[in-house]
């Protein structure tokens, strides 16, 4: 028995080249992303086969030959744009690949086309795997209702509300960080937070417990999060801003979350290359969104930093390779030299997870963040109320 054979299937094919090492591929094309040497579906062969009998055919086939190479060179063009994506994502130290276009590689063996598991076509951690899933899951959703319906949506979409303003305005107003507090009901690394979930319940008990804005987790398989609970924490009229917390590798998902009540969404720098992060921040403006750019380390901050008009920035104390939290992450990134440049542009930062006690919050905000995103340590309490006044060691809400 072969290791790691997950599917078999008896269709003998040209088997592909092997898989280039990332799979990135640019958020605004909408090319079909076609490896030229699989691309038998257009073969000479097969393209001649579709054609009406002439009197010796000849003329027919060296025309279609033609046109077969051309379609050759164009699909080895795109194929060599893709291998550049590839590269520039793999430059800028982004190490969540995006998943194989083509689906896992496809292996000639005998009679028979194996998929095997391997390096290349399996996940390497769990945001790789949340993103893959991303992938085919947008797919689906985008075929149901394409960007053209969207935009037409847009018409009746509720107003925005001002997401960074309201963090900076609680900052204000309390003198300690503004709290984003987190819709969540469950997380990879922590399984159920929190059986009786009811989210518009908890959104309303986070806001008059003196949240600032609330975080809204729509991803389903991973985090049992949906966007209906988004709708939802909307249309009961909750004030507080809302963050679409998903998972974006596609502008389209940005449209979505804006009919769906979002006022922010997130973009994570470990998975966006720069130019998505910088196109996807535009469409967020013209939209009236505010994005939330998160980073984990050094590099991906000095990106983030060298990219115009971003206005905020989440710093993410979880490793979300290996679910490691650590919150001296927050006081890392803003040392020196970063931290300054931070205040010269006037970015607001947000320090993300982990944050359980006043002493926790105390620490981020000596390290210069003036918002924080907390889930656990108050999604998890009775009252989330009471867990916001738990977690800043006094009652925010006055
Ligand atoms: O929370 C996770 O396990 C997780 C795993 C993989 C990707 C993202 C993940 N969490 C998203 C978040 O950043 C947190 O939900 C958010 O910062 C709140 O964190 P916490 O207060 O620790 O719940």
């Amino acid at each position: 028995m072969m290791e790691g054979l997950v599917s078999l299937k008896a269709t003998p094919k040209i088997s592909f080249r092997s898989p280039p090492s990332v799979f990135h591929r640019p958020c605004l094309s909408t090319r079909p992303f076609m490896n030229p040497l699989g691309a038998n579906r257009h073969s000479a062969a097969s393209i001649r086969a579709q054609q009406p009998d002439t009197k010796d055919g000849s003329a027919l086939v060296s025309t279609v030959s033609m046109e077969n190479k051309e379609i050759s060179e164009l699909k080895v063009k795109e194929w060599e744009l893709g291998m550049f994506q590839e590269e520039v994502a793999a430059s800028q130290g982004i190490r969540i690949r995006r998943r194989p276009p083509t689906g896992p590689p496809l292996h000639y063996a005998g009679p028979f086309e194996f998929r095997i598991q391997n390096e290349g076509n399996t996940p390497r951690n769990i945001l790789e795997e949340i993103i893959w899933h991303k992938d085919t899951e947008i797919s689906r959703m985008k075929e149901r209702q394409p960007l053209s319906l969207l935009k037409k949506a847009l018409e009746n979409a509720p107003l925005t509300r001002d997401f960074v303003g309201a963090l900076k305005e609680a900052n204000r107003r309390t003198g300690l960080p503004g709290l984003i507090a987190e819709v969540k009901k469950a997380s990879p690394s922590r399984g159920i937070l929190r059986e009786d979930f009811d989210p518009v319940e908890i959104a309303l008990a986070y806001e008059n417990g003196g949240a600032a804005c609330l975080s809204v987790l729509t991803d389903e398989k991973f985090f049992k999060g949906s966007f209906s609970n988004l709708e939802a924490i909307r249309n009961a009229g909750v004030q507080c801003p809302l963050l679409c917390k998903e998972f974006i590798i596609d502008a389209w998902q940005i449209y979505y979350a804006r009919i769906k009540g979002a006022d922010a969404v997130l973009l994570i720098a470990a998975v966006l290359p720069d130019l998505d992060i910088k196109y996807m921040t535009k469409i967020c403006k013209m939209l009236g969104l505010a994005a939330l750019v998160e980073v984990h380390d050094e590099r991906e901050m000095d990106r983030v930093l060298g990219i115009e008009g971003i206005e905020l920035i989440g710093i993410n104390n979880r490793n979300l390779e290996t679910f490691d939290v650590d919150i001296s992450n927050t006081r890392k990134l803003l040392e020196g030299a970063r931290g300054q440049l931070i205040s010269q542009k006037g970015i607001i930062v947000v320090g993300e997870s982990g944050l359980f006690t006043p002493d926790d919050v105390a620490y981020v905000q000596e390290a210069g963040v003036k918002a924080v995103l907390v889930g656990e340590s108050i999604v998890k309490q009775k009252d989330p109320r009471l867990g916001i006044s738990g977690l800043f060691g006094k009652d925010i809400s006055l």
